[in-house]
């Protein structure tokens, strides 16, 4: 039997629909329409990419999106007073600081000078904080994560309980993850680099979450069989029979996997969509928020 594919696309677009028939309806009922502040420092293509898909996917919902391109040696003085400018301005509901950011830069420090109303991104530490307490709430939920949970809440009755393994620690994905995982009363290991006999860990897994960033590590026969896989790797490798010479894995073995599991989402039009979807629902949260002020 093979996997369920769980098409992550198909949700994001459900999604973004729903974002823009409430922008819609908000707008015409003379509210405010939402605004994305996007801030890319330096020339990352990767990042480049993702900051115009972002902008784009605003443009479709009715959000508003103000691009900030900083050059690479932008100083933390004055990416730090460009947040706090950002902060103060009533067009901007959201922003997003894109990351990674340049090696001389101090990631948290810009992160926490955004106003925790305006942290759609949900990467503020006092956002990340309130994840990580029992029974309190962050404002915003980081996308990736976010768009992780909806997945799998589609595809499973209940995660009660199931036995949930999330490879990979990173502060934007897998540790929030995990948080979100135990919240849901969901039994969570999580696992890394460093981890013993890695593959037996894996096989326990109902629910696997793989967030490493390294293409194609989880094999076919990691996976324990009729489990839900959600696979957060976006890996470009080379591929001399690809178009452009590379194509797109994730973390999975897709074509091993797809023999194994009981559903899960490939790479590209998995999870990868959902962050976007994620990022414009938390912006609208952000512009209702501002109304109540
Ligand atoms: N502050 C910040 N917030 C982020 O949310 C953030 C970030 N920094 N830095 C980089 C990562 C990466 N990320 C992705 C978004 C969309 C796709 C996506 O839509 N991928 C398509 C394929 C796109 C392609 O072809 O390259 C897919 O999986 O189908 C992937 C990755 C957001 N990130």
């Amino acid at each position: 039997m093979t996997a369920k594919i769980i098409d992550g696309k198909a949700v994001a677009a459900e999604v973004r629909a729903e974002v823009a028939a409430v922008v819609a309806q908000r707008v015409e009922a003379g509210k405010s329409r939402p605004g994305l502040a996007t801030v890319l420092v330096g020339e990352n293509p990767a990042s480049q990419v993702y900051v115009r898909m972002k902008q784009k996917a605003c443009a479709e919902a009715g959000i508003e999106s103000f691009g900030y391109n900083l050059p690479e040696d932008t100083s933390q003085e004055d990416l730090e007073k460009l947040v706090r400018e950002l902060n103060a301005d009533e067009r901007v509901n959201g922003i997003l600081v894109q990351l990674p950011l340049p090696k001389h830069l101090d990631e948290e420090r810009v992160l926490a000078a955004i106003s925790l109303d305006k942290d759609v991104d949900g990467f503020h530490p006092v956002n990340i904080g309130r994840l990580a307490q029992k029974g309190r709430k962050p404002q915003f939920i980081p996308c990736t994560p976010a768009g992780c949970m909806l997945l799998l809440r589609k595809n499973l009755d209940s995660l009660e309980g199931v036995n949930a393994v999330v490879l990979g620690r990173s502060n934007i994905v897998g540790m929030p993850v995990a948080l979100l995982l135990v919240e849901a009363n969901a039994t969570v290991t999580i696992c890394h680099s460093r981890t013993k006999n890695l593959p037996d860990v894996v096989r326990q897994a109902d629910v696997l979450v793989a967030a490493v960033g390294r293409p194609e590590m989880v094999r076919g026969d990691w996976i324990k069989p009729g489990a839900v896989v959600i696979d957060v790797g976006v890996n470009r490798i080379d591929d001399p029979s690809a178009k452009n010479g590379t194509r797109l894995v994730g973390d999975v073995a897709y074509d091993e996997a797809v023999e194994v599991a009981g559903a899960i989402t490939p790479v590209p039009g998995g999870v990868g969509p959902m962050t976007i979807a994620m990022l414009l629902q938390n912006t609208l949260k952000a512009a209702e928020l501002s109304d109540k002020q």
